[in-house]
């Protein structure tokens, strides 16, 4: 059977299926006598091709492929694919959904073209995550798409390339100096409420108060890892005509044409649809050069910088060329990285924490309670002094931020491919299997955080004592994914949450806010990473000094 589903593999279809029509239009009409050569070919090639349909559909799912036992819906068009094309749901919903069909198991079959595995335990993530971690990669079409934004940085990176530069870049977000990028974040915080302040009282409009979230969430990001990643002022907050975070914009936003690229790329392969006669080739092609240069020029002149007068400077960047680890191509590459993935994730988060906040009004109290009796006016009005340790012990504001980037995880699905024969637990994994981890799908899992699995329940990270705790009440960490485990973690998970710390308590602490859009349009969409697909939009009410 192994050996048919090679023969008949997805890759041979379309040379098989022409080499057979076109014997069978040299070689029937002289045997039957009748009819033209281009008629028989025609007919041959649409008998092949339906063999080819049925054998993929039918025969291989059920009968040929390593995971014929395994449950699930088998589908022939992904339900990623539908997810992305839904515009009114969020995609992790129709999952949720999906599993409710297949109660008690553990993994389910996804595809039926291919081996495809979703996790509904998170107890199996132990061998993807830990154990067995390098037998697997992220997929290469997957990857070829993202380089193109990320460079081959430290997410695309695989094998002892990436275990090298995990090494590398670890010290540069050790506990000690994300402790001391606080202040620095804090700062940009006030910053961004000041000016916010400042733009609904100076306007006369009606609306005057009602600001969109999400691009203030991009350029405060931007701005912090602007400094902790490459010691440098970009000053987004007060200009939102940056050329970078334009281009940022223009290759992020999760509008239509944006998702169908990276879906035919997904599907395809970036080298097929770069044969393609498709404007959105020429788009992104320009952007991510644009990019590219960006980065050069700003990895040259740190060196530059650094040669000049070598201690002074402590950023993610600098760490990297003082240790001579690195090319400047290397440099460029770690640079789109982290500019990349330490901006676009959270400004996500900010917005949808911002968003849950604005439904759970009594939270939101809650927290402005907890921010006043705690935050003295001096530290409101921009005083730094023992920042980190006051926000990282409010019960509150921690569980705030842990409860809403447990539910509104922005990178909500990831996968990996095998690349060798292993194992999930007690599933044997053949070579080239794909296996899909869902955040948000098991971050919302009913078997693992009981009956108000989807309800927005911050006092869950609340222990008996009053302290925050760092487990949600959930019994094992693989329960929560939102930043995944072991090596392929995110390395920056303790620099977003102190970012989101200081973001959220800045703004909570200075204003009140509700929706000022239809609930409806607030639905998460995106390639990689998930925002309001129609931006958020708020009320804010300046609270007293
Ligand atoms: C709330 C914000 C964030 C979320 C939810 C998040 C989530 C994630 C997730 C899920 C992964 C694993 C992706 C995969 O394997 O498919 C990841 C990896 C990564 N993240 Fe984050 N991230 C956030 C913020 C950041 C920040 C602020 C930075 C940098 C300053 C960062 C840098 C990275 C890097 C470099 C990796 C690759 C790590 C590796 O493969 O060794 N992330 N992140």
């Amino acid at each position: 059977m192994a050996l048919l589903a090679r023969i008949f593999s997805l890759r041979t279809q379309a040379p098989l299926t022409a080499v057979v029509s076109l014997l069978a239009g040299k070689y029937l009409p002289r045997h039957l006598g009748s009819g033209s050569s281009w008629r028989y070919s025609t007919y041959v090639w649409l008998v092949s091709s339906l063999v080819y349909i049925i054998f993929w559909c039918q025969v291989y799912p059920r009968y040929v492929s390593p995971l014929r036992h395994v449950p699930g819906p088998k589908s022939i068009i992904s339900l990623g694919y539908r997810g992305m094309l839904k515009r009114e749901k969020p995609m992790g919903d129709l999952y949720l959904e999906l599993v409710k069909k297949y109660p008690g198991e553990d993994l389910l079959s996804m595809a039926a073209f291919d081996e495809r595995l979703l996790v509904t335990n998170p107890q199996l993530l132990a061998d993807l995550f830990v154990h067995r971690s390098y037998d697997y990669v992220k997929p290469p079409n997957v990857s070829n798409f993202l380089r193109l934004v990320l460079g081959n940085g430290l997410i695309l990176s695989e094998g002892d390339q990436h275990k090298f530069q995990r090494k590398n870049i670890a010290p540069a977000f050790n506990f000690r100096h994300i402790k001391n990028l606080y202040p620095m974040m804090w700062t940009k915080a006030v910053e961004m409420t000041n000016l916010l302040r400042s733009q609904i009282t100076q306007r006369e409009a009606k609306d005057s108060n009602v600001v969109e979230l999400r691009s203030w969430g991009s350029k405060i990001a931007m701005d912090i890892i602007g400094v902790a990643g490459l010691g440098r002022e970009f000053n987004m907050l007060n200009n939102a005509d940056d050329p970078l975070l334009q281009v940022y914009h223009e290759l992020l936003e999760p509008s239509q044409q944006n998702v169908a690229y990276a879906m035919a790329c997904f599907m395809f392969g970036l080298g097929f649809v770069r044969l393609l006669p498709w404007r959105m080739n020429q788009i992104f092609n320009g952007l991510t050069n644009s990019l590219g240069e960006h980065c050069r020029a700003m990895v040259r002149e740190k060196r530059e910088a650094i040669e000049k007068r070598s201690d002074e400077h402590f950023d993610i960047l600098s760490l990297l060329i003082k240790s001579d680890n690195f090319s400047d191509d290397d440099l460029k590459d770690q640079l789109l990285t982290f500019l990349a993935a330490g901006h676009e994730t959270t400004a996500g988060s900010i917005t949808w924490i911002c968003y849950l906040l604005s439904k759970h009004q009594d939270a939101q109290q809650k927290l402005r309670t907890e921010l006043q009796k705690n935050l003295s006016p001096g530290i409101l009005q921009g005083d730094t002094t023992d920042i980190a340790t006051i926000l990282e012990q409010l019960p509150y504001l921690n569980g705030v931020m842990n409860e809403s980037l447990r539910l509104y995880p922005t990178i909500p699905l990831t996968s990996r491919s095998a690349i060798r024969d292993t194992q999930l637990g007690p599933q044997f994994i053949a070579k080239g299997t794909r296996v899909l981890v869902m955040p948000w799908l098991l971050n919302r899992s009913p078997s693992v955080w009981g009956a108000d699995a989807v309800e927005f329940r911050p006092e869950r990270w609340i222990s008996e004592n009053g302290k925050p705790n760092q487990t949600g009440g959930a019994s094992s960490n693989y329960d929560m994914v939102t930043f995944m485990h072991g090596a392929r973690s995110c390395i920056g998970q303790g620099f977003a949450k102190a970012e989101l710390r200081c973001i959220l308590a800045a703004l909570a602490g200075s204003f009140s806010w509700e929706l000022a859009m239809d609930d409806a349009l607030v639905v998460p969409k995106g390639v990689i990473t998930i925002k309001p697909a129609n931006g958020l939009y708020l009320r804010l009410t300046p609270l007293e000094a």
